[in-house]
């Protein structure tokens, strides 16, 4: 194992897991990049990292400095992270209904949360505006300035998956790699690691797996960002190009719904021990749709975002995906199944 000087050393070089029933069902190589194993335990750990350093570069951020982003969590706890380490410290702006557990790791590194209604992005107090006008008026009140994260239209978030994710997976493939499928939070991940691929080889194919709610398959099927439905995953389904998508087009795209990306999730849990959050669900529905379209005999890669604790109060809630009208699998809260005598000491 390697030796580190500092967390941020521990961000990246995730592995690469086969998933077998994607596989075999498929007749392809469906592999997932475990994200979920960065230290911040998810794929924004990368975005944070890349994001703090490239404020670093352009001499952006004093020591002491703070960093303030509006965020569905998981990028504010690689930021805070990163932060933490580097001297920095972090106010994170998160819609309140992103999950709690998500809220508690920020608390746990000691983020200033400023928990607000989830409202439209043309809405001037959704959560990324909002985040956008707090940086500017700590900027001109705190003694170390402030800057603002702005994931969304930040390059450095799509430039650090250009130059790690995409190595990565050309490296750990060996360069045998047919196809990169994933969803779009900020299109960090997805525009990133496709412009490092398509680099390495222009045979590569990237496919787009876009929930219910979101505009983008239909903006890339048909021209118009129009959308209908909604998803219980959170981080990803964008109604708008982002400036980390400008140039970006894949070669398929696919729409899945919650029916079809959660029996994924329960299924590798209880099938293959990998205990996964919603987002990931989306990924790999499209990996398999992917790998169907392409065909038998060809490896694709999609990304494993985070884990399932994140969710253990939404996703794995049989009450919450009763609401829903979700069906909850019947091993999820059911009393213990077997029955051990045992004599007190
Ligand atoms: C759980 C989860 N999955 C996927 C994503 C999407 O990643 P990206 O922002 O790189 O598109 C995010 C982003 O926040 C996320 O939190």
């Amino acid at each position: 194992m390697a030796r580190y000087n500092s967390v941020i050393d521990a961000i990246g070089n995730t592995p690469l897991i086969r998933l077998n029933r994607a596989s075999e069902e498929t007749g392809c190589e469906i592999y997932g990049k475990a994200e979920f194993m960065n230290p911040g335990q998810s794929v924004k750990d990368r975005a944070g990292l890349f994001i703090i350093r490239d404020a670093q570069e352009k001499g952006l951020l004093e020591p002491g400095g703070i960093i303030v982003e509006g965020t569905a969590g998981n990028t504010g706890i690689g930021l805070a992270l990163v932060a933490n380490a580097l001297g920095y410290k972090t106010v994170i702006v998160i819609p309140e209904t992103q999950s709690e557990e998500k809220k508690d790791a920020l608390r746990l590194m000691g983020a200033d949360l400023v928990e607000v209604p989830a409202v439209p992005y043309r809405n001037p107090n959704n959560y990324v505006k909002l985040s956008g006008r707090l940086a500017r008026q700590i900027a001109l009140t705190h003694p170390h300035g402030a800057i603002w994260a702005n994931q969304f239209d930040n390059v450095a978030n799509r430039e650090g998956h250009v130059v790690t994710t995409a190595e990565e997976i050309w490296h750990q493939t060996g360069g045998d790699v047919d196809g990169f499928i994933c969803a779009v939070g900020t299109g960090g991940t997805l525009a990133g690691t496709a412009t490092g691929l398509k680099r390495r080889s222009g045979r590569i194919k990237i496919g787009l797996a876009d929930p219910r709610g979101a505009a983008l398959f239909s903006y890339y099927t048909s021209g118009e960002l129009s959308s209908s439905g909604d998803s219980i995953t959170e981080g990803i389904g964008q109604g708008r190009i982002t400036a980390n998508l400008e140039g970006f087009t894949p070669d398929f795209a696919y729409q899945i719904g919650d029916e079809e990306a959660l029996p994924v999730i329960f299924n590798l849990v209880r099938e293959e021990g990998l205990c996964l959050g919603g987002s990931s669900g989306i990924n790999i529905a499209g990996a398999i749709r992917m790998a169907k379209e392409m065909g038998p005999g060809h490896t694709i890669v999609t990304v494993l975002c985070d884990y399932g604790n994140r969710y253990q109060s939404k996703l794995f809630n049989p009450a919450f995906l009763k609401e829903k009208g979700l069906p909850a699998p019947d091993w999820i809260g059911r009393p213990t199944q077997i029955d051990i005598p045992y004599e007190a000491a």
